[in-house]
């Protein structure tokens, strides 16, 4: 059906703007779309599977139907060059006389499985392609190690990324019947924070002691905060978050503070903390997990007796996700097995996306030059996705330069084919993926089959709110605070706040940053909204004790709220940014820390949610309801995941949406920045990002690729645009 009405005006869907189509179906959720014919509601299909049409959500009588004659730009699929083949096992484990504690726990392997299982000796490299059966090879090996060459557990050190990866093994052996509690437990398995923790206080109980350790970030937020008002750095404004990340980065590549000279300012200041930080954790012997990396390495170096007596006690290390190591680890690593150089290291190079954070993938990459005995074992069948699924990400990954070559094989094919659809902004792009999974979910999928990944948290805004609104059950895999409780977007909604409650005292609070305030002036214009009876907002205009410039600029802007009221979120926004100098403050701070998520592109976000309503009261209340909903998600246990990619590593799906599959988002702005000053290797690892994403979907990928990000034209991604060459762009309008 193309036409319906609204309230008694027809509407085409042939020749309604695009932009349209969104505002459209959101009256259709509220009843306010109605047939021509019959006069009862009707709904406007939104999904991605076909053209947009009104139905009748209700059976009824009414058989009227017509269909969308607008050219419509329909998702492509991804045909995969060469049709699946089931390959021919060569060796049944049975003929190979398969291992008997294998077979007695039903675990069946593969020949470079089996091969990556039994060598024992010796440097391993197992390059391990994405579900490729990796976390099964580790567990195996493992067993096998104890139980059938009688290799003392004790003497087994195995690294895994995540404490729950160990537990996670932990359990996996306890599966196995040839294996017994009590040689679990005497495993040395974990991270390398607690290995390496267990080391250190075991060595130097005192130093190292638990009390002294700042386990939590708000601990070493205390401290560097404490820096920084040495340098008067204002609480509210400096991202003492990022700061904390980027001191933690100098300290795993091993950077010392004095050979950083940055000419940022944001730098510059981070550089400041750095030094004061060490200093006074020095002075009152307190340390993080930085020191305690470093300090274990020192403490070996220092102590060559030590040394010896850990070579001698550790003989056998299992490493996993190798290609996310940094300096210290490896080196650590390197001394406590140049003893007996039975290194086993298992990761995927394809997979190295936390180099951010200090990892480095070159030491996976460089693995064989260091150790030149090391024998190489590929695992190339992936047993978690479709062959289309895979082909795809084989050839999304042989762009990247620096890699070592491989390619996956699938096991199996399935009808559904991955697809590119292209949605109109952020909004529509929400929509379609919701109604596309409530599709899916009639025709009897479960919540947990599914994955929502997005480059970064603020790209989750649109899709949260659709999954409110749809009472879906989800769950946020996030430890970022709620989109509207952001620093620059609080700082922005504080003028629409207090255009409509000008004694709001918390929106003040944000106001006085972006107006470059101290927060002490709070106080002042609390007593001066007594003493000449006015509001917050007008006291600002009576402020004496600031400069002549400053006063001028609040009595110019004061008014200006009154106003803000009266219009409609966008205008008032952009009232915000223009006329009460928010852009200049955006120029000023808006890059500040972060390069993945800046303040200036939070405000994009705040504008395309605005665009929707139609009073800044509706719009606040918009906002209110979902912040207060964000404290209420992850209560269900099977639900839909939404999720950064880098969270949702290891983890598989059965399908899985990838948002924002545009420039500027995948590979992120500050990928194509660095290209363009000649620096290739953050666009290989946005790469490395999506063939993460892609190969997490066992059946079904779908990628979303708007035509507009941020309110702006958007291209598609660089990764997936030989996929999509079809499309015209006269279709994508
Ligand atoms: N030999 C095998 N036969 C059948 N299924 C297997 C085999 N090996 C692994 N699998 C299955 O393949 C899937 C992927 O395995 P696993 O999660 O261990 O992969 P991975 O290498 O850790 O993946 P990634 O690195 O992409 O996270 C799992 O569902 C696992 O049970």
């Amino acid at each position: 059906m193309e036409r319906a009405l609204y309230k008694g005006k027809p509407i085409h869907l042939s020749v309604l703007a695009r932009e349209k189509y969104e505002a459209v179906y959101e009256l259709s959720l509220r009843g306010k779309i109605v047939c021509m014919h019959c006069g009862e509601p009707l709904k406007l299909y939104l999904g991605i599977q076909k053209t947009p049409h009104f139905y009748h959500n209700e059976p009824t009588a009414c058989s009227f139907s017509l269909t969308n004659k607008r050219q419509w730009n329909m998702p492509i699929a991804y045909e995969p060059p060469v049709p699946f083949q089931q390959k021919k096992r060569t060796k049944t484990y049975e003929a190979t006389g398969y291992l008997r504690i294998l077979s007695e726990a039903g675990v069946s392997l593969d020949d470079a499985q089996l091969q990556a299982v039994t060598t024992t000796e010796g440097p391993l490299l197992v390059l391990a392609g994405a579900g490729s059966g990796k976390t099964r090879v580790l567990t195996a090996r493992t067993a096998y190690m104890i139980a059938e060459k009688g290799i003392s557990p004790s003497s087994m050190m195995l690294v895994t990324f995540t404490t729950k990866a160990a537990q996670e093994m932990k359990e996996r052996l306890l599966t196995y019947p040839a294996m017994h509690p009590t040689a679990i437990s005497q495993l040395v398995s974990g991270t390398f924070h607690s290995i390496f923790y267990r080391m250190v206080s075991h060595t130097d109980r005192e130093r190292w002691h638990t009390s002294r350790l700042l386990k939590w970030d708000w601990q070493r937020e205390q401290l560097i905060k404490e820096a920084g008002r040495e340098i008067g750095l204002d609480e509210r404004q400096f991202a003492y978050d990022q700061a904390l990340q980027q001191i933690s980065y100098w300290k795993n590549t091993r950077t010392d503070v004095d050979d950083l000279h940055p000419t940022e300012q944001w730098k510059a200041q981070t550089v400041y903390l750095y030094k004061r930080y060490e200093e006074m954790k020095q002075a009152q012997r307190l340390f993080d997990f930085d020191d305690m990396l470093i300090g274990c390495y020192d403490m070996l170096l220092e102590r060559p007796a030590l040394l010896t007596r850990y070579q001698e006690r550790f003989r056998y290390f299992l490493i996993d996700e190798f290609q996310d190591i940094n300096q210290v680890q490896y080196d650590i690593i390197n001394l406590l097995c140049a003893h007996t150089r039975n290194l086993c290291v298992v990761g995927d190079d394809d997979q190295a996306i936390y180099s951010f954070r200090g990892s480095d993938p070159s030491f996976i990459l460089k693995f064989d030059k260091n150790y030149p005995e090391t024998k190489i074992i590929t695992l190339t069948e992936n047993y978690r996705s479709s062959h289309s699924i895979v082909s795809l990400a084989n050839t999304v990954i042989s762009r990247n330069r620096s890699r070592q070559k491989k390619q996956m094989n699938a096991q199996f094919s399935a009808d559904e084919l991955p697809l590119f659809f292209f949605p109109y902004d952020e909004e529509e792009e929400a929509t379609m993926v919701v109604e596309d999974i409530k599709e899916r979910l009639e025709n009897g999928a479960n919540p947990v089959d599914f994955a929502i990944l997005y480059r970064t948290n603020t790209a989750s805004r649109a899709i949260f709110e659709r999954l409110v609104q749809s009472k879906l059950p989800f769950m946020l895999a996030s430890d970022s605070e709620s989109f509207y409780e952001r620093r620059f977007v609080r700082y922005l909604l504080a003028y629409l706040r207090l255009s409509i409650n000008p004694n709001d005292e918390k929106a003040m609070n944000d106001l006085l940053v972006s107006l470059f305030l101290k927060q002490t002036i709070l106080q002042e214009l609390k007593a001066l909204s007594i003493l000449e009876d006015c509001s917050l907002v007008k006291a600002l205009a009576k402020l004496t004790n600031i400069q002549p410039f400053q006063r001028k600029k609040l009595k110019e802007i004061v008014p200006l709220f009154k106003q803000l009221a009266k219009l409609k979120p966008l205008e008032a926004i952009e009232l915000v940014e223009t006329e009460m100098g928010f852009s200049e403050f955006l120029k000023k701070r808006g890059n500040d820390g972060n390069i993945i998520e800046r303040g200036a592109d939070d405000i994009r976000d705040v504008k395309v949610a605005a665009k929707k309503f139609k009073t800044v009261p509706a719009f606040l209340r918009h906002i209110d309801d979902m912040t207060e909903s964000a404290k209420h998600v992850n209560k269900h246990e099977q639900a839909i995941q939404l999720s950064t990619i880098h969270r949702a590593k290891g983890l598989e799906y059965k399908y899985v949406y990838i948002l924002g599959a545009v420039e500027g988002s995948i590979p992120h702005d500050y990928a194509l920045e660095a290209y363009r000053n000649g620096d290739i290797l953050p666009l290989e690892e946005e790469r490395r990002l999506l063939y993460v994403a892609i190969t997490r979907a066992r059946y079904g990928v779908f990628f979303s690729v708007p035509s507009q990000r941020r309110l702006k034209a958007a291209a598609p991604s660089r990764f997936l645009k030989e996929f999509i060459t079809k499309i015209s762009e006269g279709v994508r309008k």
